[in-house]
């Protein structure tokens, strides 16, 4: 049997850096991977999305042209260029991820469905993949998640999408209902509508994308509704059928939808039911995730568990991260200017809608809750529409807002809705990194005129959480 200082199983966001870490301080290491090397993000997640979104958004552009006193023939969107655009850049990703790998010695590649099988004779892991089986000292878990589909009455019946399949698409579904209003359903039905589809989105929440501010979600509406996307909120689906045109939805309150295309875009489920946890004595929560301390160590010793799966994160940058925490782990390194625990680093994401929205630390309505229990909290906002870089550029939906703890100074949150606002939020979460009183950031000096030289304005008008929105 093989043997290998280090086994992961999964390439996910964690794992290549992980590897070539772990190969560099002299490991033998096995990568196991199942499907496609770089994993969701790389394949049909972030970056097929954020390559299609460009597609979009020029097409989008290009129809607002005369707001910009410019003239243009009839606007046609072709959708095969714009895939084959994305294919190229998620090949490339891939291929770069794979000789990176491949050159790093080490690292060996092994593809199949990795599962643990016990332990040998000398207490060392037992992980087969197929009919071959390797011993290791230490495992590492980034399986990731795939999507989740609830149970619907007729989804045999039909061909649902859910995000790889949707991006295996080669031709421009005619009407895409999508159910979920949240960070895939929004983003993907944005680029849809502006490449050409007719887009319906079934929402089962009162509000889209419900985990943000109520003014966010307001906001979102009301741009996806101005670009003619048609919303049904507090939806609940009676069944789908095949239908002429493809597929019918039937909502509990009668609504029928008729659409070409489904996506589902309900959520995730955790990669962990080929993983055979239970031969190591692991045992997953109710919903099937790897519980981990703040070090991302399972309770079996020299087992961690990365990414998504471990519920830490459900992003690229927190299973990034998360392979920074185990190496700082592992090297012992007590760095008192690095969080190295994921515990203490502070939420942050991007929802890449146009207008995108960036978010760190706490929201308003979280902020509220602080607020309640007697902390001293400070907030100010200001709109895009009041920030003359957004007005110059004709992009003036959104808003800012920036969350202080009134006694000790820190910055506790910030929402940056609106152009650039995925660049701009990194000005708060580095920020907030330091520690530093939000003091020293209204004394920064910037550059004018773009959309964060109004910071220390927004700063200047903080007031108590419940006088600003009394
Ligand atoms: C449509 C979409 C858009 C997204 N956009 C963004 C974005 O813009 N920004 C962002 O930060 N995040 C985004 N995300 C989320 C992001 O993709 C994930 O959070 C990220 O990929 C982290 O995943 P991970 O490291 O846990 O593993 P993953 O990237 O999910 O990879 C896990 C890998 O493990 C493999 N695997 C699973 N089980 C086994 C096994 N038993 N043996 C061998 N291999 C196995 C899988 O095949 C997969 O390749 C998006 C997700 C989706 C679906
Ligand atoms: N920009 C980004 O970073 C980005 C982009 C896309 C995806 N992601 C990641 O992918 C993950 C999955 O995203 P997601 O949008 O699928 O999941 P999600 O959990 O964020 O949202 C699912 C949404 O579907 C709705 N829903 C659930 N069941 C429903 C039903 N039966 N009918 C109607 N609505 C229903 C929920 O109310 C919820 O708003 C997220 O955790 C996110 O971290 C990140």
């Amino acid at each position: 049997m093989n043997h290998f200082d280090a086994v992961i199983i999964g390439s996910g966001q964690a794992a290549p850096s992980l590897a070539v870490g772990l190969a560099n301080r002299g490991q033998s290491v096995a990568l196991i991977e199942g499907d496609k090397l770089g994993g969701t993000c790389v394949n049909s997640g972030c970056t097929p999305t954020k390559t299609l979104r460009k597609s979009a958004r020029v097409a989008h552009m290009v129809r607002r042209a005369a707001d910009f006193g410019v003239s243009t023939g009839a606007v046609t969107v072709d959708f095969p260029a714009a895939m084959a655009r994305m294919r190229e850049r998620v090949d490339t990703a891939r291929r770069g991820l794979t000789a990176w790998l491949k050159r790093t010695k080490g690292v060996e590649v092994i593809h199949g469905w990795g599962s643990l099988a016990g332990f040998d004779e000398n207490g060392r892991f037992i992980v087969s993949v197929g009919e071959s089986k390797f011993s290791a000292d230490k495992v590492f878990l980034n399986t990731g998640t795939r999507s989740f589909t609830p149970p619907v009455p007729g989804l045999e019946n039909i061909d649902a999408l859910d995000n790889a399949s949707l991006l295996a698409l080669d031709e421009l579904p005619d009407h895409l209902i999508i159910v979920g209003g949240s960070y895939i359903g929004l983003e993907m039905g944005q680029i849809f509508r502006r490449l050409g589809s007719k887009v319906t989105v079934v929402h089962r929440s009162d509000r889209l994308a419900e985990r943000e501010d109520e003014d966010v979600s307001e906001i979102i509406a009301k741009f996806f509704q101005d670009e003619g996307v048609t919303l049904h909120l507090n939806a609940k689906i009676a069944g789908v059928g095949r239908s002429m045109r493809g597929v019918l939805m039937t909502l509990e309150d009668g609504t029928e939808i008729a659409g070409s295309h489904v996506l589902f875009a309900t959520g995730r489920a955790p990669n962990t039911d080929k993983l055979n946890l239970a031969a190591v004595g692991l045992e997953t929560d109710s919903r099937g995730y790897v519980p981990t301390d703040a070090k991302l160590r399972t309770k079996v010793p020299n087992l961690w568990a990365l990414g998504d799966v471990n519920r830490r994160g459900a992003f690229t940058h927190t299973s990034y991260h998360d392979h920074e925490i185990v190496l700082a782990d592992l090297d012992k390194i007590k760095d008192r200017y690095q969080w190295k625990d994921a515990d203490q680093r502070p939420t942050t994401y991007a929802m890449f809608t146009d207008p995108p929205l960036g978010r760190v630390g706490l929201s308003r309505t979280e902020a509220r809750k602080l607020a309640a229990e007697g902390r001293n909290i400070l907030i100010a906002d200001m709109k895009m529409a009041d920030i003359s870089r957004a007005k110059e550029e004709s992009e003036t939906t959104g808003l800012i807002r920036i969350i202080v703890d009134g006694d000790s100074e820190a910055i506790l949150g910030a929402t940056v809705f609106g152009i650039a606002g995925d660049e701009i939020i990194a000005i708060f979460s580095n920020f907030m990194a330091t520690g530093a009183s939000y003091k020293i950031m209204q004394q920064a000096l910037p550059v004018h005129p773009t959309v964060a030289e109004l910071i220390p304005t927004i700063l200047a008008g903080l007031k108590p959480l419940a006088a600003a929105n009394a």
